[in-house]
């Protein structure tokens, strides 16, 4: 993209304002500025604080509503006031505005959890009885099938205030998204690393996404240039599998999809937040059906599972 005037702003960025926000933010400037051959500089980027930020003393399943950290920065993008947005694929809502788009994700980070704890090496060797301090329905439900005997409890807030509270002795451990410490740089604040076939990833985690007005021909183009193709095809899928699920954002759900050259393979679980009822399925296909294979195994897990199993998360 050219201009005349080696000054002018190219495109705003919106993101969050949390440390991890603003890394991911900069890596996107970082890559566009690469790609398009122009200084850093020439694209700016606005922090928008969003319903999640503010909301910081109740879980957010509690609060309601979807997409609580990325509500005003989509409204941002809808009013024009930027131009596009950047976000943790992991909090982005199932279904967006008509008028918005996920064009782009960048070269997916470690999508793998990890244990972290002052006093114990792994989950196994926790003692009973102790406490991991986490607000995701999914770890905590995850937590709860391999250790009934440990408690879990909220832990909120962005991940240096939870390493901190960690420290501190809210909980005995924690789990986090690897990627986010490493963009953070601080991978060595992992205890250990949790393997996806125990473990399974949130829908997206470790993927960053843009999003954009459908309609701006101008910002499609510019942001597409740093886009990932095997990442975008991995979330094609997720996406799906979570579509035909997330009745609920208090469904614990898990899935993950590989790809390898023209194949794909994908794990799916949906999980009791007491960790004692879940239903988990694979499967292994060509990429150009990826949308489709999610939504085979969502509906798989859907069928097995029963109506009633949803229910349990309803309005609670
Ligand atoms: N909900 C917060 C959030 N959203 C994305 C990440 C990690 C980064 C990523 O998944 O790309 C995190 C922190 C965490 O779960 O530890």
């Amino acid at each position: 993209m050219q201009s005349s005037d080696e000054t002018d702003i190219l495109a705003t960025i919106g993101t969050r304002g949390s440390p991890l926000a603003l890394a991911q933010a900069h890596e996107v400037r970082d890559r566009l500025a690469r790609a398009h051959q122009v200084a850093p500089k020439r694209i700016a980027i606005k922090t928008i604080r969003t319903s999640g930020d503010a909301i910081q003393d109740r879980p957010l399943f509690d609060v309601g509503g979807k997409g609580l950290f990325t509500k005003e920065i989509e409204e941002a993008l809808l009013a024009g006031t930027i131009d596009f947005a950047v976000h943790s694929s992991k909090d982005v809502p199932t279904f967006l505005p008509d008028a918005t788009w996920l064009p782009a994700f960048l070269p997916r980070e470690d999508v793998r959890d990890v244990f972290i704890s002052p006093h114990a090496s792994s989950l196994n060797d926790l003692p009973a009885g102790a406490t991991v301090g986490t607000a995701s329905l999914r770890r905590q439900a995850m937590v709860l099938k391999l250790r009934p005997d440990l408690k879990v409890n909220s832990l909120r807030g962005n991940v240096e205030t939870r390493l901190r509270k960690i420290t501190a002795g809210e909980a005995d451990a924690t789990l986090l998204a690897l990627a986010g410490l490493n963009r953070l740089g601080l991978q060595d604040k992992a205890t250990r690393i949790l393997e996806t076939d125990e473990f399974l990833p949130a829908v997206g985690q470790g993927a960053i996404a843009i999003e954009s007005r459908r309609d701006d021909d101008r910002i499609n183009a510019f942001v597409k240039a740093i886009g990932d193709p095997e990442t975008e095809v991995a979330l094609s899928a997720e996406r799906s599998f979570l579509a035909l699920l997330d009745g609920s954002c208090r469904t614990p759900i898990g899935g993950h999809c590989r790809v390898n050259g023209d194949r794909i393979d994908f794990r799916g679980l949906i999980i009791s937040p007491d960790g004692t009822e879940f239903y988990e399925t694979s499967r292994e296909g060509a990429r150009a059906d990826a949308a489709a294979l999610g939504a085979d195994a969502a509906h798989e897990l859907r069928e097995r599972a029963g109506e009633k199993f949803f229910t349990l998360f309803a309005g609670a």
